[in-house]
């Protein structure tokens, strides 16, 4: 799991792992965690997004077999330098026909991007060597975050 810095990736892994949100300092390494959901047991890296840790983000690329990718719908500022770092990982070798779900997170914000926006934003109708999904989220709520999970794993599964 990457995406840039506070785009939500811890707190979508603690909201996934015991199912409440709970405070996540910013800019942690990585974090790795076992979470189970339905018959999986998934191990999620939390990579870091900060710029530094953007440079280790391939070192975790081997024997990845799905990628999350989040997105702060709120950050417009930013998705441009998402756009950038997405493109630059999917250019690895090692990631290709890897199944991608874009976790579009912070829809309780409002006036978040959408998913469609998120599409257009992030070029993904560009992307043809990856299943895909953009599946909107918060992680607060945890709204979203089974929808998405369920298309990874079936997606893994097929
Ligand atoms: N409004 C809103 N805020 C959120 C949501 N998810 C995360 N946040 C907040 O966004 C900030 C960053 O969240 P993190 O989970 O730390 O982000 P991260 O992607 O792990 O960031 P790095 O570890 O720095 O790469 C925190 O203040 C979170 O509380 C959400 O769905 N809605
Ligand atoms: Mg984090």
């Amino acid at each position: 799991m990457v995406g840039l810095d506070a785009a939500g990736k811890t707190t979508i892994l603690y909201k996934l792992e015991i199912g409440e949100s709970i405070y996540t300092p910013p800019k942690l390494a990585f974090g790795v965690e076992k979470v189970e959901f339905k018959d999986f047991v998934i191990t999620m890296w939390d990579v870091g997004g900060s710029q530094n840790m953007r440079r280790i983000w391939r070192h975790y690329y081997q024997n990845t077999q799905g990628i999350i990718f989040v997105v702060d719908c709120n950050d417009r500022d930013r998705i441009g330098e998402a756009r950038e770092e997405l493109a630059r990982m999917l250019n690895e070798d090692e990631l290709n026909d890897i199944p991608l779900l874009i976790f579009a997170n912070k829809q309780d914000i409002p006036n978040a991007m959408t998913a469609a926006e998120i599409t257009d934003k992030l070029n993904l109708n560009s992307i043809c060597n990856h299943e895909l999904l953009v599946q909107p989220c918060c992680a607060y709520t945890g709204d979203g975050l089974n929808e998405g999970m369920d298309w990874l794993t079936k997606t893994l599964t097929k």
